[in-house]
């Protein structure tokens, strides 16, 4: 099936994309945590608990409105704990703050460096991801430049960010048909949207607000994506 197939189908039949079949040898899809834009100290038990509650691959330290000392310093603790559980620990915005830190890798926008830059000062273990919004273009550059994943967003109305991009469903099985580089969705995902996401062929869902401010709590959250269909460890 085509993009333009798929996006006829989900104009004519919104249903459609729950029921479309994610190509089963695909692995399963990981949830990817980007922290709220400010925290305190009492987050680091929050993360834990998250953590806890359901498989999570990532997590983005991404805080916004303080200097890169400030952000520093409460990264340590936070990275500690993503050490312990085997999740990721990137940085956002940052390479130099990723190689102060020794993150695990780095989420750079089109307006944060360059891949490769990142790629030759971090080394070739780094996990660096692109921003895309709903380019292919974009996308396809970022690959290029070496990303080890390309993000696609805002796909769904976000208070986290103010976004100006609202990419169809089926750029992620366009990209993920063609490339080896996973894709991130992330926007205004909940785990009440999610599957759509999931079954068009996103490598990771990338979430904030909706599990920081989950009502039942983070934890809580977490579990409900871990029951997503297609999503897992
Ligand atoms: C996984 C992931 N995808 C996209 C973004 C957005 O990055 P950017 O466009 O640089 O915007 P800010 O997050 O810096 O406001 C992201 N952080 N993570
Ligand atoms: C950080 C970010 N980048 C986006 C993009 O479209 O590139 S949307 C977004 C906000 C993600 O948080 P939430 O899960 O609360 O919507
Ligand atoms: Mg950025």
């Amino acid at each position: 099936m085509t993009d333009e197939d798929f996006d006829d189908e989900l104009r004519l039949d919104p249903g459609f994309a729950d029921r479309f079949e994610r190509d089963e040898k695909k692995p399963a899809c990981q949830l990817y945590l980007i922290s709220p834009p400010r925290i305190d100290a009492g987050f680091a038990e929050v993360l834990k608990a998250a953590l806890d509650a359901g498989p999570v691959a990532a997590f983005q330290l991404r805080l916004k409105g303080i200097d890169e000392h400030a952000i520093a310093d409460l990264a340590r603790p936070l990275q500690a704990i993503c050490a312990d559980k085997g999740v990721a620990f990137i940085v956002n915005d940052s390479i130099g703050l990723a190689k102060r830190l020794n993150a695990d890798g780095v989420h750079l926008g089109q307006e944060d460096g360059d891949a490769r830059e990142a790629r030759q000062i971090l080394g070739p273990q780094a996990q660096i991801g692109v921003t895309c919004h709903d380019s292919r273009h974009l996308a396809m550059e970022a690959g290029e430049a070496g990303a080890d994943y390309v993000a696609f967003g805002a796909f769904y109305p976000t208070e986290t960010k103010e976004t100006k991009h609202r990419p169809e469903l089926s750029i992620l099985g366009w990209w993920s048909t063609l490339f080896e580089v996973p894709c991130v969705a992330i926007g205004g995902v909940t785990p009440d949207n999610a599957a759509p996401l999931v079954a068009a062929g996103a490598d990771f869902l990338a979430v904030s607000g909706s599990v920081w401010n989950a009502p039942d709590g983070p934890a809580a959250a977490v579990k409900r994506f871990a029951a997503v269909p297609g999503m897992g460890a």
